[in-house]
């Protein structure tokens, strides 16, 4: 047999017997294997099983910014370790629950913890509640997040509304949607129909931000407005990256978002962003400080009231919109 002929009867096994045939990916690729359209549509059939009512408004919390649930009323709690195929949040500050219910009169769904790539996830696989949230009838995403403040006027406990992202894992070729476009995820979007290469310049929307400053306004909350960058972690910054984002632009640093905004994206959800800045980032050598998760989560916590109130009065705007 030729080396050629081998070759392709080699490329064929590949193709008929891997669990990537049906949709024609290469085993080596770096894709979202797992969460297929079916295990998604699997996963919403179990919970909706549990709850029928449909939730308008998806809210994913960050570090120790899971107390919003509390807010919630008529309330019903699925731990993800019961729900088939879920992840579950490894990290301090993360509680591993499904809440839904409703917030300031809308049915909501909130993830009460999220998924980190640092944690051993694919970014698929991070994000893909995103989806779940989705197809169970959400139209709006929230997303929240720790941060550090890379901007040198921010100050420990500024919120800062996302304007726009820059997604490190992307450029350096992990992004979740790499793979195989499955074109039964999401809604169709009017100029281009559940796109293979989703335009992201206005993941955050823009109504929504202007909503959410006369929100801060209205309750005399400074909100900064800011560039975001996610980073893979688990490591904090070197002082020499913390200098790089500077010169980029950045306004506050993190490990997560930009992944679950960019299937957002995919599935034509509208998006607000909210960066708790936890610590300061710090670009002198001399200095002794470093950041530390404990105080992270300390923050969050002690700031969680502020950015709570923001998203109840936005959430209530949500529904005003719808009527
Ligand atoms: O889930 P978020 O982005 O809020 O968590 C941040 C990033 C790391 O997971 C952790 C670092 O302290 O907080
Ligand atoms: N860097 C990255 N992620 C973070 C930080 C930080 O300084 N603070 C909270 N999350």
């Amino acid at each position: 047999m030729s080396n050629n002929t081998q070759s392709k009867k080699e490329s064929s096994l590949i193709a008929e017997n891997g669990p990537w045939a049906a949709v024609g990916e290469h085993p080596n690729a770096i894709t979202n294997r797992f969460y297929t359209y079916e295990r998604v549509q699997e996963i919403v059939a179990f919970i909706q099983n549990i709850v029928p009512a449909k939730p308008e408004v998806a809210i994913i919390c960050g570090s120790g910014l899971g107390g919003l649930a509390e807010l919630v009323v008529d309330k019903v709690v699925i731990p993800y370790a019961d729900i088939p195929n879920f992840p579950r949040s490894t990290v301090a500050g993360h509680r591993s629950n499904l809440v839904f219910g409703i917030l300031n009169g809308i049915s909501i769904v909130c993830m009460q913890g999220r998924f980190h790539p640092y944690e051993g996830y694919t970014t698929a696989a991070c994000a893909f509640p995103v989806r779940v949230m989705q197809m169970l009838g959400a139209h709006t995403l929230i997303v929240t997040c720790a941060a550090g403040g890379v901007n040198k006027s921010y100050r420990v406990g500024d919120i800062m509304l996302i304007k726009d992202h820059i997604n490190f894992p992307s450029m350096a070729g992990n992004n979740p949607l790499i793979g195989h476009n499955d074109e039964r995820f999401g809604k169709k979007i009017s100029f281009c129909l559940r796109p293979r290469f989703p335009p992201v310049g206005h993941a955050y929307d823009r109504q929504y931000a202007s909503q959410m400053k006369q929100i801060a306004a209205k309750h005399n909350i400074e909100l900064r407005e800011g560039v975001y960058c996610a980073l893979g972690g688990p490591c904090y910054e070197t002082i020499a990256e913390i200098n790089l984002l500077r010169v980029l632009g950045i306004d506050a640093v993190g490990m997560s978002i930009v992944h679950e905004v960019t299937l957002g994206a995919h599935c034509g959800l509208r998006m607000l962003g909210l960066a708790l800045i936890t610590n300061k980032c710090l670009s002198e050598y001399d200095s002794t400080i470093e950041a530390v998760h404990e105080d992270v989560i300390r923050i969050s916590e002690l700031k969680a009231n502020e950015l709570q109130q923001l998203i109840l009065d936005f959430v209530g705007g949500v529904k005003t919109n719808k009527t």
